[in-house]
């Protein structure tokens, strides 16, 4: 795979044109009246009109055909998401999930779609307010057919297996130690290369932004140059069987097949050589009305979803290394709250209160003196999804593995297990690495999540025995001693 190319920068205002046709984007103007290569011009609103400046995002897309060429959307049974959020009765246990497993593909195909499970979540997307966190299993790349989420933002963080994502906006490679969001109506297809696994968070109603700093100062944790958005990038191809759009709309799956030929048009436009700058309207409609009713009709068949050749604005899909991440911690005593490492936030309205945070436990060091380093035990009014992409969780070096789970929800007591207690009140304490070659995420959240039949029973992974890690805590109390 020859490398892909990426622009950098959170939220930027970014533009960009496939190198095949330079002059795609119509210059100082949106909506021309033709635009360049008889290309049709598409808002995609991430924001209400009337948001403030900060807060608006939309992003222009120039294509071959629109979206909107698409036959009726149909109901899709497939994949097990829900938001149906009374399967099971509610759970405050602390609960544990062993790996999620991965079928072999000649025994069950699963692409990135079928292959989506929902563990927990709360809310509702009609609302506008709520999350879901999702397990995705997969073996198969999604053939001739792509996904976009009416609902809201999907945060992939792919555990095992990389993840070739083409959006309208160009292609990402996405590899385990990398994130990447795909916002709200964006369509994408997800290539794999053999069994692949991962979790996302679903944000309805919410964008996520970088945290602020606050006395940080102006740089530090995820810094917003180490975002990457692809470039533009299109095809025109053949499709024998149609293209499907794949909606999750108000937590359902439907389909529509696309509906229109581009090839024919584009190629004829093409064939004239319509070098930039060619603005001239008269031109251009000279051009359109040179199709026959035989090419018209031999353009209604089939086309992709992927057929941007130009795109600009500021709501477009991202990229992130974890391995970016810079970390800033505790450097005299005392363990600091883990909203020190803070990717990304999907805000409230209630100041400083998260519908979601992504947060990373990564490598670093451990320098604080006179100070219990791991996790404190903790009850939380935030609900804490854990996941782990590879190695292992400094306060539970066992029974919590990578492609496994586990949710401490609203008040449930957690913290270390009683082996992580014993090692680190005796250890010496020097400066040491801490979490080096692996990487534990949490995605924290202000709702409280309940838990799916999937999750509690069909999925098969919960650990029954997770709460045992803890039996063997004991008292350390000796009223003689100080
Ligand atoms: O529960 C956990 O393991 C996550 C967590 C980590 C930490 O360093 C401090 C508090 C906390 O909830
Ligand atoms: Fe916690």
């Amino acid at each position: 795979m020859t490398s892909l190319k990426y622009m950098s920068g959170f939220g930027n205002e970014h533009a960009s044109e496939d190198p095949r046709y330079p002059g795609a984007l119509p210059e100082g103007q949106n909506n021309p009246q033709v635009c360049p290569y008889g290309l049709y011009a598409e808002q995609l609103s991430g924001s209400a009109f009337t948001c403030p400046r900060a807060t608006n995002r939309r992003s222009w897309l120039y294509r071959i055909l629109p979206s909107v060429c698409h036959k009726p959307f149909q109901p899709l049974q497939e994949g097990h998401l829900t938001h149906n959020w009374d399967e099971v009765e509610p759970d405050p246990n602390q609960l544990r999930w062993k790996p999620f497993e991965i079928p072999k593909a000649s025994q069950n195909k699963l692409d990135f779609v079928s292959g989506l499970h929902t563990l927990c979540g709360a809310g509702e997307p009609r609302g506008r307010n709520g999350i879901a966190i999702h397990i995705f299993v997969c073996n198969t790349s999604m053939l001739d057919r792509c996904l976009y989420n009416s609902d809201g933002d999907f945060l992939i963080v792919p555990q095992q297996g990389k993840l070739l994502i083409t959006t309208e906006f160009g292609k990402m490679l996405v590899e385990p130690n990398e994130i990447c969001v795909i916002q709200q109506g964006m369509r994408f297809s997800v290539e794999v290369f053999g069994e692949t696994r991962g979790y996302i968070l679903e944000v309805y109603g919410a964008h996520f932004e970088l945290p602020d700093l606050g006395p940080i100062g102006a740089n530090g944790l995820a810094n917003p140059r180490d975002f990457l958005v692809p470039v533009a990038w299109y095809e025109d191809r053949k499709i024998p069987r149609g293209y499907t759009v794949i909606s999750k709309y108000q937590g359902k799956l439907f389909t529509a097949q696309q509906i229109g030929k581009s090839n024919a048009n584009f190629k004829l436009l093409e064939s004239q050589r319509w070098s930039p700058p060619c603005s001239s309207t008269a031109l251009a409609l000279k051009f359109l009305r040179r199709w026959s009713p035989g090419e018209r009709a031999k353009a209604l068949q089939d086309f992709s979803p992927f057929n941007v050749v130009a795109w600009h604005g500021n709501y477009t899909p991202y990229k992130y290394h974890l391995e970016n991440f810079m970390v800033i911690n505790s450097v005299a005593f005392d363990h600091a709250d883990p909203s020190i490492f803070t990717v990304l936030t999907a805000k409230s309205t209630r100041p400083g209160v998260a519908i979601a945070d992504f947060v990373i436990f990564p490598p670093r060091w451990g320098v604080a003196n006179n100070t219990f380093r791991p996790p404190y035990y903790h009850r939380n009014c935030m609900s804490e999804f854990m996941g782990l992409i590879k190695g292992h969780y400094e306060a539970k070096e066992e029974g919590f593995q990578p492609g496994g789970a586990s949710l401490h929800s609203m008040m449930t007591p957690h913290g270390p297990d009683a082996d992580c207690f014993e090692k680190a009140s005796k250890a010496k304490l020097e400066p040491e690495r801490v979490a080096e070659g692996t990487m534990a995420f949490m995605f924290e959240s202000s709702l409280s999540m309940a838990v799916t039949e999937w999750g509690l029973k069909t999925s098969n992974c919960l650990d029954k025995n997770y709460y045992k890690c803890w039996e063997p805590l004991k008292s350390h109390f000796n009223p003689n001693c100080k």
